[in-house]
C-alpha cells in the first residue's frame, strides 16, 4: 500500500535549500499539512513559528519537531484566525520579537463548518481562511518587504473551481452551504494571491497559491461522508507529508520569482478557474476585505 500511495501522489519538493538564519511562520502548524511543512523548514535550519489557536497542542508538536530535527528554534505562538484581536496581538508580538520574516505560510483552514461566525461577525470559512490570513499578511508585510527576498504561500484548494465570490452574500446570511462556503473561501485565497502579487511587483516579496492534493488530515472532521470516503479510497489519499510538498516547493524553489501570483499543485503550475483569473473580482475582493477589516486599500 505505501508503494501504491507513493506512485499515485506525485509532486516532491527536491530543493536542497538550507535555511540557517531564516525565519518562517506556518499557521495551523499543530497538525496535518502545516505540521509537516513546519517540520521540513525546521529540518533545513530555519527558526520556525508555529502559529496555532491551541498553544498546548502546538507545544507538543514543537517538542516533537525539535526532537526529530535537532533544531530547538521551533517556537509556538497563539494565533486564532477567527478573532482579529488575536491576529493583531500575534503580529504585534512577532514584530517586536523578530528582525526578519522570510517565509509566511498561510496554511490554517476550516472546512464544512456548520454556519457559525468569527469573533468579528464574519462567516467562519471566509473569516478564517481568507480574511484572517489577509489581515495577518497585511500586518506582517513591512517585515516581509524588509527581509526580501521573501515569500508568502497561501494554501488554497482544487475546490476553488466550485467557488464564487457573492459580494451580496459574503457572510452567507442570505443563503449558506457549508461545502460551497469552503469553496468560496479557497477561491478568495487564489484571488488574494494574484492581487497581492500585482501589488508587490518589484518588491522582492513573491507569493503563490497551492493545492496540496487530497490529504489525510483533520480537515474532514465535519463530514462523516468524507471520513468514510477517505477510508475507502485510502490508496488515493496523500499523507500530510506528501501534502506539504507543494507548499515547500513554493516557499523554497529558486527561480520561480517570475511566477509570483501563480497557482501550483503537485509542485507544478496548475490551472485556475475563470473566476480565479478575474482581475476585476480580485481587485473588488481586496477593497471589500480592507473595508471589512478597517484597513487602508493601498497597502
Ligand atoms: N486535507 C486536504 O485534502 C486538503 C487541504 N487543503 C488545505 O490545506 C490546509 C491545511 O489543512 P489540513 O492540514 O488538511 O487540515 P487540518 O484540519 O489537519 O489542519 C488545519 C489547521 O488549521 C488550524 N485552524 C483552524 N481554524 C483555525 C483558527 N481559527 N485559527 C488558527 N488556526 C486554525 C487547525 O487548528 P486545530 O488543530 O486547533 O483545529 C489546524 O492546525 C487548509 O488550508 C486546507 O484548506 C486544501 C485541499 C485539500
Ligand atoms: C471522487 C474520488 C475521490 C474524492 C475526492 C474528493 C472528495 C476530494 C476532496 C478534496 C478536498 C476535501 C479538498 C479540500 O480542499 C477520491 C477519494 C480521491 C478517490 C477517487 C475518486
Amino acid at each position: 500500500a505505501p508503494k501504491i500511495r507513493k506512485m499515485l501522489s506525485s509532486g516532491v519538493c527536491t530543493s536542497k535549500v538550507q535555511l540557517p538564519g531564516k525565519v518562517a511562520i506556518v499557521t495551523g502548524a499543530n497538525t496535518g499539512i502545516g505540521k509537516e511543512t513546519a517540520k521540513d523548514l525546521a529540518q533545513r535550519g530555519a527558526r520556525v513559528y508555529l502559529a496555532c489557536r491551541d498553544v498546548e497542542k502546538g507545544e507538543l508538536v514543537a517538542n516533537e519537531i525539535q526532537a526529530t530535527t535537532g533544531n530547538n528554534q521551533v517556537l509556538v505562538r497563539k494565533l486564532d484566525l477567527a478573532d482579529t484581536k488575536s491576529i493583531r496581538a500575534f503580529a504585534k508580538d512577532f514584530l517586536a520579537e523578530e528582525k526578519h520574516l522570510h517565509i509566511l505560510i498561510n496554511n490554517a483552514g476550516v472546512m464544512m463548518c456548520p454556519y457559525s461566525k468569527t469573533a468579528d461577525g464574519f462567516e467562519m470559512h471566509i473569516g478564517v481562511n481568507h480574511l484572517g490570513h489577509f489581515l495577518l499578511t497585511h500586518l506582517l508585510l513591512g517585515k516581509l518587504r524588509d527581509s526580501a527576498p521573501s515569500r508568502v504561500v497561501n494554501v488554497s484548494s482544487l475546490a476553488h473551481h466550485l467557488g464564487r465570490i457573492h459580494f451580496h452574500n459574503l457572510q452567507g446570511e442570505k443563503f449558506y452551504s457549508a461545502g460551497l462556503a469552503y469553496c468560496h473561501s479557497k477561491l478568495a485565497n487564489i484571488l488574494f494571491t494574484q492581487e497581492l502579487a500585482r501589488r508587490l511587483k518589484g518588491s522582492g516579496v513573491t507569493t503563490y497559491s497551492v493545492h496540496p492534493g487530497t490529504v489525510d488530515s483533520d480537515l474532514i472532521r465535519h463530514s462523516s461522508l468524507m471520513r468514510w470516503m477517505w477510508q475507502l479510497f485510502f490508496l488515493f489519499i496523500k499523507t500530510p507529508q506528501q501534502g506539504a510538498q507543494t507548499s515547500l516547493y513554493c516557499a523554497l524553489t529558486e527561480g520561480i520569482e517570475s511566477l509570483s501570483g501563480s497557482h501550483f499543485s503537485d509542485c507544478h503550475l496548475a490551472w485556475v478557474s475563470s473566476q480565479g483569473r478575474n482581475e476585476t473580482i480580485a481587485r473588488r475582493l481586496w477593497d471589500v476585505s480592507c473595508d471589512l477589516l478597517g484597513l487602508p486599500m493601498d497597502w
